[in-house]
């Protein structure tokens, strides 16, 4: 048995971890694996490098496959329970089954099922649910064709009722174009078109809300009194796979009604509750199993859904999917990448042909639901891949949306919705509050306490003191960011500040032959300081690509590109590939390419200023060092303050010509900040609880590296365990073994008895 089957990993994955070398889990992949596999919400959080993609992939693919292995088993064994397509299950009415949805739902809103009482208390924001069971508009010869529900209003407040499916938004009904509403004040709208319609409704009015499928046509009563036609329903609605009742609240509180018995008023002539629809006529809005049987046949329907906070990273977690799902057969699995930046008409065209696993960025996600394309309504495992940065990038409202529109429960009620939350640093009170919202007693894998860096990175620092320099003498000149660049002449602070500026490349340079790098990633604050370093470095003997001193002497010497936020998506690609393969041997970068980006074996990382971010610093040095393979980082800090560009106005762009009031403090009016890099290494080093060594003369490293062979970074750390060791090993071994034993036993048993607990629901 392998240390992977240990884990209850499925034999295809144990021969993929094979194929791509994984001889041993990683501690990380140890503690998540196991308890991801058992179903619970999990955040985890291990050094950079420690394979964390692995230990939340791995069980990604294992249980999308087990989640189709199970419907598969179901539909064969005839005891699929869903609406419309099984011609030997009995057909019967809701009744009071017809009742408000437990997943379509806004976090903001509180429902009382039984009741059908539900309340959104958000003074600022509105709050919707469907109702669970909708009217397939495709459906041919059936006998229900018009179909209503009751919504009273019961408080003050803000009320939109009527009708959508289930790519609307359940925050804005009549908002979009999935859905159709009629509002308190009197307003009919639907795809952000608001008009004139009946009368206004306030608390003690009841609305029938009225949905004609055959002639497709939405209308409303107030206290029982027609108010006429609404909306004709749209060519997308007529196709769309079920239309559900939906209310909409702001501080408001309102009872529905699906059965007839309970109504206030009698239907208009032909109409019938929810409650009356039979089995065979209706949705189940709540059943991801029913999505599926309801998609055109054979169309797959994605289980699982990975956010990723940039596109490289996105691309790479898709990368890892692919590589490892080509092992799953029968069911096979289809993982797909939807990101920004890139054209959306062949992600439609991907998303026609189906998917089981969506890796993705947060916004285009989100667009792709809200334009009905993608569908989550059998989500089943929802992870946020570095989750602290996906809220630094201001994600969480996209988070939260995407998260209404999965289920929380599966159709059994015996599964749930799994929530995983990854990263190197997770400790933040954000991080915290998000995942209580998102998780239900979600298990903490911490392997880090604070915050540390990997054994296997040495990092270290340059001090810059721009008072013991002749700047003016070094050659090539350096292209600035230009924040000085209107005065005539230059004193005191600033003086110094544009001195270091000048300064820092000289010192990259200097760094990079005193260790003769080949290969490293050099980070730099915003897009402009990448151009301005990739020109310097092309002009010290760069160029796109590197020759090899034996065929071009020292030309391609400093070969570079640039991924940063501010290059299309297709050259950002180019140049990481190009760096990959050696093509170039610097890669510059903004913090866009500080997370999870996985170069295998690089060797060198340079910072030429340390992010404001301290948790930034760890992500960053943290490219080097992976897998057990040393890396070395170096940051080149200012010994005094910088002035920088600090621009909060969206798209405005003072660098490029920058006028006398621009390049003024903010705190003046202007777009500058002083950049305090001593300030922002103390906090590092606080974060830390260690302070980071500075390199000697000629960038040499310091002793306690303990490094003799200058070619020791981007190899394999060398362990040779000592004696000492050796014994300790050989005397935890029996109980490690028992404990492996044991953990197999409790795991198997859970397994049979999950086997059990699904045999005795498919008899019932
Ligand atoms: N069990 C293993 N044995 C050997 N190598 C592994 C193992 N698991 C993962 N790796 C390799 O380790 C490297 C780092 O993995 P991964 O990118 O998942 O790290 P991470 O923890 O997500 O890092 P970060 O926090 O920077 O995102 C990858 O190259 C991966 O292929």
């Amino acid at each position: 048995m392998s240390a992977f089957e240990d884990l209850g990993l499925c034999p295809e994955l144990i021969v993929a971890a094979d194929v791509a070398g994984f001889t041993l889990p990683t501690p990380i992949q140890s503690e998540a694996i196991p308890l991801c596999l058992t179903g619970g919400d999990v955040l985890a959080s291990a050094e950079t490098g420690s394979g964390k993609t692995f230990a939340f992939g791995a069980p990604v693919l294992q249980l999308t496959r087990e989640t189709m292995m199970v419907e598969r088993e179901r539909e064969r064994g005839g005891t699929w329970t869903r609406g419309t397509t099984t011609t030997s299950e009995a057909v019967e009415t809701l009744g009071t089954r017809a009742r408000l949805s437990a997943n379509a739902r806004s976090a903001t809103c509180a429902t009382d099922y039984a009741s059908g009482r539900t309340q959104s208390r958000s003074m600022t924001s509105w709050g919707g649910v469907r109702g669970r069971y909708g009217i397939d508009p495709r459906r041919e010869g059936e006998t229900v064709g018009k179909v209503m529900f009751e919504a009273e209003v019961t408080d003050d407040g803000l009320a939109r009722f009527g009708f959508s499916s289930r790519f609307g938004a359940l925050d804005g009904l009549g908002a979009d174009a999935h859905s159709y509403g009629y509002g308190g004040t009197g307003k009919k709208s639907h795809n952000k078109s608001f008009e004139d319609y009946g009368e206004k409704f306030k608390k003690g009015d009841v609305v029938g809300c009225l949905l004609d499928i055959e002639g497709g046509v939405v209308s409303f009563t107030k206290n029982g009194k027609s108010l006429g036609d609404a909306f004709r329903l749209s060519e997308q609605s007529a196709k769309s796979d079920g239309l559900f009742p939906a209310v909409c609240l702001k501080n408001a509180e309102c009872v529905v009604r699906f059965v007839e018995e309970d109504f206030k008023h009698a239907p208009p002539e032909g109409y019938v509750g929810f409650g009356s629809l039979n089995s065979r006529d209706a949705v189940d809005g709540d059943d991801p199993a029913s999505a599926e049987a309801r998609s055109k046949s054979g169309v797959r329907i994605p289980r699982a859904l990975i956010l990723e906070p940039a596109r490289e990273l996105a691309e790479q977690t898709h990368e890892f999917f692919v590589n490892f799902a080509s092992e799953f057969r029968d069911p096979a699995i289809v993982p797909g990448l939807f990101i920004g930046g890139v054209k959306e008409g062949p992600q439609h065209a991907l998303l026609r042909e189906g998917v089981d696993i969506v890796t993705g960025t947060p916004i285009r996600v989100l667009e792709l639901v809200q334009n009905g394309k993608l569908d989550l309504s059998a989500i089943r495992y929802f992870v946020l891949d570095e989750a602290d940065r996906l809220l630094d990038t201001g994600n969480q409202a996209t988070i939260l949306k995407l998260f209404e529109r999965m289920p929380k429960l599966a159709a059994s009620a015996t599964e749930r919705l799994q929530v995983m939350l990854f990263s190197a640093t997770l400790h933040s009170p954000e991080i915290r509050e998000l995942a209580g919202f998102l998780t239900v007693n979600a298990t903490w894998v911490d392997l880090k306490g604070k915050d540390a860096v990997p054994e296997t990175v040495h990092h270290a620092l340059v001090l810059v003191d721009p008072t013991t320099q002749d700047v003016d003498a070094l050659e090539p000149k350096v292209l600035t960011d230009r924040a000085h660049s209107l005065a005539s002449t230059l004193d005191g602070d600033d003086a110094l500040s544009e001195s270091i500026k000048r300064l820092k490349p000289h010192i990259l340079r200097g760094i990079i032959d005193a260790h003769e790098m080949d290969q490293c990633m050099i980070f730099c604050r915003t897009n402009f300081d990448c151009d301005n370093l990739e020109k310097f470095l092309n002009e010290s003997g760069g160029g796109k690509r590197f020759r090899g001193a034996d065929v071009g002497g020292v030309e391609g010497k400093y070969s570079c590109c640039v991924l940063g936020g501010a290059r299309n998506m297709d050259e950002r690609r180019r140049n990481l590939q190009a760096f990959k393969n050696g093509d170039v041997r610097f890669l510059i970068c903004t913090d866009v390419a500080a997370r999870g980006i996985d170069i295998k074996n690089l060797p060198y990382v340079i910072n030429m200023t340390l992010p404001d971010k301290s948790e930034d610093y760890i992500h960053r040095i943290g490219r080097v060092g992976r897998a057990d393979t040393m890396g070395l980082a170096i940051s080149i800090v200012a010994a005094k303050n910088e002035r920088v560009w600090y621009c909060t106005k969206k798209g405005y762009k003072p660098w490029f010509d920058p006028k006398p009031d621009d390049v003024k403090l903010m705190s003046e009016g202007g777009h500058t900040i002083w950049y305090n890099e001593p300030k922002l290494l103390k906090d590092i080093e606080k974060r830390l609880g260690s302070t980071v060594a500075p390199l000697g003369p000629n960038y040499a490293l310091p002793d306690s590296f303990g490094v003799q062979d200058k070619d020791a970074y981007g190899k394999a750390r060398d362990e040779k365990p000592n004696e000492e060791t050796n014994e300790h090993l050989l005397a935890y071994a029996p109980h490690v073994r028992a404990l492996a034993a044991l953990e197999t036993k409790v795991q198997s048993s859970f397994w049979e008895l999950k086997r059990k607990f699904a045999a005795c629901e498919s008899m019932e």
